[in-house]
């Protein structure tokens, strides 16, 4: 499914926050959304998510203008992970899993094998079929992230949207999540803080300041120096990979 924005706006009181965005996001596309702190990215994220309404501009899903797409059908398409997301604590591992399934069933149906069958595919991915009966309040803070994660995938989305998706998570889950992501059947607009793993597993990269998109391209054309200087205020060299791999970035301490 494709994503495209036209000309969004969102603010807070007299603060503009999302200043005339517009992108468009191919079927199948990973696009990393990088930028400082505050500079947008979430409330980016939960404007196309249909999480909140721009108060101008459009955002259309396959074509569709989400604006008129109930709740429910947007929901059967569209999954978000959110950074940090509370969960009712007296549930377990599957239970929260479980939710994921909630767009896609009716009131009269009861639990069926497909529901059953994207539930254990779903922890299976993330790792967690031990940890299936596990109390979720004793869950670890990376552990968490994963079974949000798996809690996304067993909606079986055609989209999906991460905030921050490897905070908490250490290097092996970091990169096991994004290859994932990256290699599911679904387009998929990710925030992210790590340029590296941005250089590694998104298509594209957008990078936001101040609530605008001030570049936009392939990692190696969006990473350069002079970007990591003027809008993330540090010092790096950048090398490219002879066979045409992700760029690395090395920040410099001096
Ligand atoms: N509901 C709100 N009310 C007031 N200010 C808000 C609201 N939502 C976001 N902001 C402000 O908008 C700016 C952008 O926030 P946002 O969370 O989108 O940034 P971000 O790029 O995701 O940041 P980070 O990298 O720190 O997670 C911030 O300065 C934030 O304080």
């Amino acid at each position: 499914m494709t994503v495209t924005a036209s000309h969004l706006i969102w603010g807070v009181r007299r603060r503009t926050i999302v200043s005339d965005v517009s992108l468009s996001v191919a079927q199948g596309e990973t696009l990393g959304l990088i930028g400082p702190n505050g500079s947008g990215k979430s409330s980016l994220l939960r404007l196309l998510a249909g999480l909140k309404r721009p108060s101008s501009g459009r955002i259309e899903i396959n074509g569709q203008d989400i604006a008129h797409v109930p709740r429910r059908l947007l929901a059967r398409q569209v999954a978000f992970v959110q950074q940090s997301a509370a969960t009712d604590t007296n549930v377990s591992v599957r239970d929260v899993v479980r939710l994921g399934r909630t767009p896609h069933r009716s009131a009269l149906a009861g639990w069926s094998a497909e529901d059953e069958a994207a539930v254990a595919a779903a922890l299976a991915r993330v790792d967690m079929t031990d940890r299936r009966a596990q109390p979720w309040q004793t869950l670890s803070g990376g552990e968490r992230q994963r079974v949000h994660i798996a809690r996304a995938l067993a909606q079986s989305p055609r989209v999906m949207f991460l905030d921050e998706p490897t905070n908490h998570l250490d290097i092996h889950h970091q990169i096991e999540i994004l290859r994932m992501v990256r290699d599911l059947d679904l387009t998929s607009i990710i925030a992210l803080h790590d340029l590296n793993l941005a250089a590694m597993f998104c298509d594209r990269i957008i990078v936001l300041q101040g609530g605008r998109i001030i570049a936009s391209g392939t990692p190696e054309t969006v990473l350069t120096r002079a970007l990591l200087r003027d809008v993330f205020r540090v010092e790096a060299e950048i090398s490219l990979a002879p066979q045409g791999g992700a760029p690395h970035i090395r920040f410099r301490a001096d």
